[in-house]
């Protein structure tokens, strides 16, 4: 296939250097359906080595010309690719849905938040890129100008398919950089779709490859490539520090985003309906699967019971089911691996002693035995240490812990590794103000839930949920450029 071919059959290729080849291994794995394991979706490349050097040689080669284009002839090829994922977006949620169950609604607007992040960095070609600097020497010029980093290698979960390719591909091609791109085995095919978009807005062959296969292999091979001067990562904690000490060992820039084991207050003067609209929002939707979800509900004394009731009673009307049907609000986990975490910290959650008050179990009945479905779940009596209230469960998993004073809330929420989200629900200035002072995270939230990110705002995380660096809105450019100081004397 060509650039521009659309991938018609249900076997997806990998794209390099403009076109749609298989992988030199001649295998391929397939991306079946969480919802009804039996059905697959499609065939993706299982990639080796030697399809990814191909892949950073032409990104190298690319990358040549594609720095030279100016900024608002970068951000035309986005604008481009904007309209083309508008025009897919029903299919390219559907497809997502079928990929990693998340439900229907949620894929759409995850897809239109792609298309929307699109059209931002397009713009972000027009825009200013370094400053003018006053010289001691009176007769100097003395300004800075950004330069791209060459090529980027770029690493992506399944839990937005959509939206984390594209905030980390849109702003690596608008300030001058090309790119590898190795989405999660899982959410392969919709992957490759995304990058149809691309292809088919005409991007110069190499500026843009993507390269499929196992982690250790291909996301392994991204980090220690010596063509690859800059690795973006979203994912889990463990392969986050060796895409770090990977990077650091040979002098590569890196970015990681990693977990979250995200906080809700609820004060004693909190708006509680919208309190536990949020922590049902923030916790569940998703499954539970977003690093922002929120998963420990810190709740204080004098309202606790009554908070408790009603947050029960809105759990207990959730509807689980296939993504795909209209009545569902909660899909199943994406993948049986998933499940088992999810019900692993569910059993060990019991056997620490937290009182289970809703769900614990895998659904089995009602047509959703071929899915990896779980209950929404709930636990109250949970103490700060255990290791449901420290770890990242990445599943529907709320954990109640009750406070007397906002001063505990706050350490209470403080106390973990993590730090990227947290939310506090009060009417109350003082409790704002400390929240805000005090929390330790790069997402801190007053009366809204700790999901959901803007796009023209800069997103990350402190402690060990990143590398301590922000992706999203403007503050994008300064992982995926370099700052040159210029002193220019006649
Ligand atoms: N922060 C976030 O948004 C995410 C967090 N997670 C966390 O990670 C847990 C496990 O999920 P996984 O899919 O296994 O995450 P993962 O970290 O293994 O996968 C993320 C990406 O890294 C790649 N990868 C895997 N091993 C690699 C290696 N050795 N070198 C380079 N790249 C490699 C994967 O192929 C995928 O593209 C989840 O339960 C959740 O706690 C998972 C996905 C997203
Ligand atoms: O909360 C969001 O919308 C983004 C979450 C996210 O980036 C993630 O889960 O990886």
């Amino acid at each position: 296939m060509t650039i521009g071919e659309k991938t018609t059959t249900n076997t997806y290729l990998n794209y390099i250097n403009g076109s749609w080849t298989a992988s030199s291994s001649g295998e391929v794995d397939k991306s079946t359906n969480p919802a009804n394991a039996q059905e697959i979706v499609g065939y993706i490349q299982k990639s080796t080595a030697a399809d990814l050097d191909r892949a950073v040689q032409a990104a190298k080669e690319a990358q040549v010309q594609w720095r030279k284009l100016s900024g608002a002839a970068r951000g035309d090829y986005l604008f481009k690719t904007a309209n083309i994922l508008e025009a897919r977006l029903n299919d390219i949620a559907e497809t997502m849905t079928r990929e990693m169950g998340k439900s229907l609604p949620e894929a759409k607007g995850e897809t239109a938040r792609g298309v929307a992040i699109l059209r931002y960095y397009a713009g972000e070609g027009m825009r200013k890129v370094g400053d003018v600097i006053p010289s001691t020497d009176s007769e100097a010029l003395m300004f800075t100008n950004r330069v791209p980093l060459g090529v980027v290698g770029i690493i992506s979960p399944w839990n937005f398919p959509v939206a984390i390719p594209v905030w980390k591909i849109a702003p690596a091609l608008i300030y001058g950089n090309a790119v590898v791109f190795k989405p999660a085995q899982e959410t392969a095919v919709t992957a490759a779709k995304v990058i149809e978009c691309f292809a088919e807005a005409g991007l110069p062959a190499g500026v843009l490859n993507m390269v499929t296969g196992a982690g250790s292999v291909i996301g392994q091979g991204i980090i220690d490539h010596k063509d690859i001067k800059g690795i973006s990562f979203t994912g889990s904690d463990q392969v986050g520090k060796l895409v770090a000490q990977g990077a650091v060992a040979r002098g590569a820039k890196y970015q990681l985003e990693m977990g979250g084991k995200n906080p809700v207050i609820v004060a004693e003067d909190a708006d509680l309906d919208l309190a536990v609209e949020a922590t049902v929002s923030g916790g569940l939707r998703s499954t539970g699967q977003k690093c922002t979800a929120t998963s420990r509900v810190i709740v204080q004394s004098k309202i606790y019971d009554l908070f408790k009731e009603k947050l029960l009673a809105k759990v207990n009307e959730i509807k689980v089911g296939d993504g795909l049907n209209s009545d569902t609000w909660m899909g199943p986990c994406a993948s049986e691996n998933q499940l088992n975490t999810v019900l692993s910290y569910i059993e060990k959650g019991k056997q620490e002693g937290a009182t289970l008050l809703a769900g614990g179990k895998r659904i089995t009945g009602g047509g959703l035995e071929n899915g990896f479905y779980v209950e929404p779940t709930v636990f109250e009596n949970v103490n700060r240490n255990m290791v449901i209230a420290q770890e990242e469960i990445f599943g529907p998993v709320l954990a109640l812990i009750k406070v007397d004073t906002i001063e505990e809330a706050l350490e209470v929420a403080n106390d973990t590794k993590y730090g990227l989200s947290a939310s506090i629900f009060t009417q109350n200035i003082g409790n704002m103000l400390s929240f805000i002072r005090e929390m330790d995270a790069g997402l801190v939230r007053i009366n809204a839930e700790s999901a959901g990110v803007e796009l023209q705002a800069p997103f990350g995380g402190m402690k060990q949920s990143s590398s301590h660096s922000r992706e999203q809105g403007q503050a994008a450019i300064e992982f995926y450029t370099s700052i040159k100081t210029v002193f220019v004397k006649a």
